[in-house]
């Protein structure tokens, strides 16, 4: 179904209303060998399964989204894509919304495929929003955008990431002094414009690590001026808490979606372990961002 004209049922609609009712905290679902070992789970497709179903019936409608690591599914081939479409699936009948970290970036003509991809309704491995790497030029990833809007689909592009190497290319500035962050951020604002005219959240978020301390405003990224989700990885087993995410998003902490795996999967594998690690991290994030 197209839902080209109808923005209030675009996924950063339905996500801003998920972030108000449940609270902004995403859940990753990274089956780590040793999480899977630590979990009593065999390091097999099956056990990816398993993990990933446990994560949903645990935390289900109190998550804003889940954003299973397709890295650690493609570690099994074939059978571990599988896994994954059966928990991308499970999910979508649960009304659950799901961020499918893919990282995928590439000249136009072939993101375009890596869009079909994840972004058609029906495909195997369709996810409600993906995160893409911008390093082959922003506008490079026109063709995921030109399908997202068409399907109401999200797109979370990577700003600021929370790995320490990430700021060698970030952090690089233009002739004009403007640095790389700052200009994806400027572009995928552009993309929210229909959204904000229409005074929704927008679609298309940027991925902006909890760890980066005062790096968003030491090189002048307007992150409200984007309007939309921010998506905010490295809390939890990265280091970052409730302070971080003060530090990093400032007056801008409405837009923040926290996203932490290792700190809430280490609950596991019982269902009320999972459950309570969940619910500290909620608790501390809701804090930071006042809701
Ligand atoms: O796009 C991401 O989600 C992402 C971006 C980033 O800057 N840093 C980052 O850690 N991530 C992902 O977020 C997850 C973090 O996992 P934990 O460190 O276990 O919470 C991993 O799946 C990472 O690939």
């Amino acid at each position: 179904m197209s839902t080209e004209n109808d923005l209030s049922q675009s996924f950063g609609a339905r996500l801003a209303t998920k972030m108000r009712e449940a609270g902004p905290v995403c859940v990753g679902i990274d089956p780590h060998p040793n999480l899977l070992a630590a979990w009593d789970l065999p390091d097999s497709a099956q056990g990816l399964e398993k993990f990933g179903m446990t994560v949903l019936e645990a935390v289900g409608e109190q998550a804003a989204a889940f954003k299973p690591q397709s890295a650690f599914f493609e570690r099994h081939g074939a059978k571990g894509v599988a896994a994954l479409e059966t928990i991308l699936q499970e999910a979508k009948s649960a009304g659950f919304l799901t961020i499918l970290d893919v990282k995928r970036g590439d000249i136009g003509s072939t993101m375009s495929a890596y869009a079909e991809s994840f972004l058609t309704p029906g495909a195997p491995s369709e996810a409600d929003a993906i995160t893409l790497s911008p390093y082959l030029g922003l506008g490079s990833l026109a063709p995921a955008h030109e399908l997202a809007v068409k399907h109401g689909k999200g797109l979370f592009v990577l700003a600021l990431t929370s790995n320490p190497e990430g700021a060698s290319v970030q952090h690089s500035q233009n002739a004009q002094g403007q640095a790389v962050a700052r200009m994806i951020a400027e572009g995928v604002a552009q993309w929210n414009q229909p959204a904000r005219e229409a005074g929704l959240m927008g679609s298309f978020g940027l991925v902006v690590g909890a760890t980066i301390g005062s790096a968003a405003q030491d090189l002048g990224l307007d992150l409200g001026a984007v309007n939309g989700p921010m998506l905010a990885p490295g809390v939890g087993a990265q280091g970052a808490g409730g302070a971080e995410l003060s530090q990093v998003f400032g007056h801008d902490l409405s837009l923040v979606l926290a996203s932490s795996s290792r700190g809430i999967l280490k609950g596991g594998p019982t269902l009320a372990g999972l459950q309570a690690a969940f619910a500290d991290t909620l608790a501390e994030v809701k804090q930071a961002v006042g809701c």
